[in-house]
């Protein structure tokens, strides 16, 4: 494969946004502090992701951290206020979970590229993402407990799906840094590879992901969504289905009567069994 060449999509104070071809890489720019992220980050981040979800010449997504040390380090504890994490605006948030959110509701693949620590924050930053491709030097661990927090929504529940309720107790009650190839051994992450190679290797699996139906996969992601999220999910899945009713005769068919105040003629079209 030959290197790709990176073009800026848009700068940023505490990001680098990115792309090659279909290809977004959102990489965590704060490498003196293990990429710790601060309210800006993430807005900037949130920004990032809305922008690749608008555009449909972005097939699927990577998440990373700045340098071969850290992914990330979580929550900047520098400018954790009271009540959440402070930026220039003075006001305390937890925005990370809105990012989260994000993340998970992004109908595009998304794939953490994790080379270093990815701790506390940052580790449900991978956790959330679709796909986890580590370098044999990436350290996984949930360190809340320690300086006084804890992630009770998708950083416990979810991780409890992941790597079952024994492992995520195991992971929150006694802060632990697990190797990469005990987070593979555990389900945590999908691949371990060398840290020379790990770009080399998210690259190629980003290109044999654009090789397939980006509905397929939309409708995938949000299935799994579904199931794990309660009704939030579904609501992800039904307005997915809502989507693609919109692009059919049947439900144009509503919307042209209702505009030439006719009665709808739904009888014209097919069933299925
Ligand atoms: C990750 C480490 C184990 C690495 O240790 P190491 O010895 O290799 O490196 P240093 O400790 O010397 O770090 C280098 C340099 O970076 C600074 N730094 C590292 N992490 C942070 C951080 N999170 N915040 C601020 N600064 C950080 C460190 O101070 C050094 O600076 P110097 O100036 O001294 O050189 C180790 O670094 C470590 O344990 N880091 C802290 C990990 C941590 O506890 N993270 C926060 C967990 S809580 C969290 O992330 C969180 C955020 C949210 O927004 C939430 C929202 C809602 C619910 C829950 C949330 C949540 O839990």
């Amino acid at each position: 494969m030959s290197e790709p060449t990176w073009k800026t999509v848009k700068p940023f104070q505490e990001i680098i946004f990115e792309r090659t071809g279909k290809i977004a890489k959102i990489t965590m720019n704060r490498p003196e502090r293990h990429n710790a992220f601060t309210p800006v980050t993430v807005s900037e981040m949130i920004e990032a992701f809305t922008i690749c979800r608008d555009d449909n010449s972005i097939g699927v997504i990577i998440l990373t951290g700045a340098g071969d040390k850290a992914f990330s380090s979580g929550g900047d504890q520098g400018v954790r206020g009271n009540g959440g994490y402070v930026g220039p605006d003075h006001i305390a948030r937890l925005n990370v979970l809105d990012l989260q959110h994000l993340i998970r509701i992004i109908p595009k693949p998304v794939i953490a590229m994790v080379k270093g620590w990815s701790v506390g924050g940052g580790n449900i930053l991978q956790l959330v993402c679709d796909l986890t491709i580590a370098a044999d030097n990436a350290k996984f661990g949930q360190t809340g407990p320690k300086v006084g927090s804890f992630d009770a929504g998708y950083g416990s529940g979810y991780l409890a799906r992941v790597i079952g309720h024994k492992r995520a107790k195991e992971v929150w009650f006694l802060n632990h840094f697990y190797s990469a190839e005990e987070a593979y051994q555990m389900n945590w992450i999908n691949k371990v590879v060398p840290l020379a190679d790990v770009e080399t290797v998210t690259l190629e699996w980003c290109d044999e992901i654009l090789q397939k139906s980006p509905t397929a996969l939309r409708f995938i992601k949000a299935a799994m969504n579904a199931d794990t999220d309660g009704l939030a999910g579904l609501q992800q899945f039904g307005g997915d289905a809502t989507m693609l009713f919109y692009t059919t005769d049947e439900g144009k068919e509503g919307r042209d009567a209702f505009n030439e105040k006719r009665k709808p003629d739904f009888g014209q079209f097919p069933t299925f069994p």
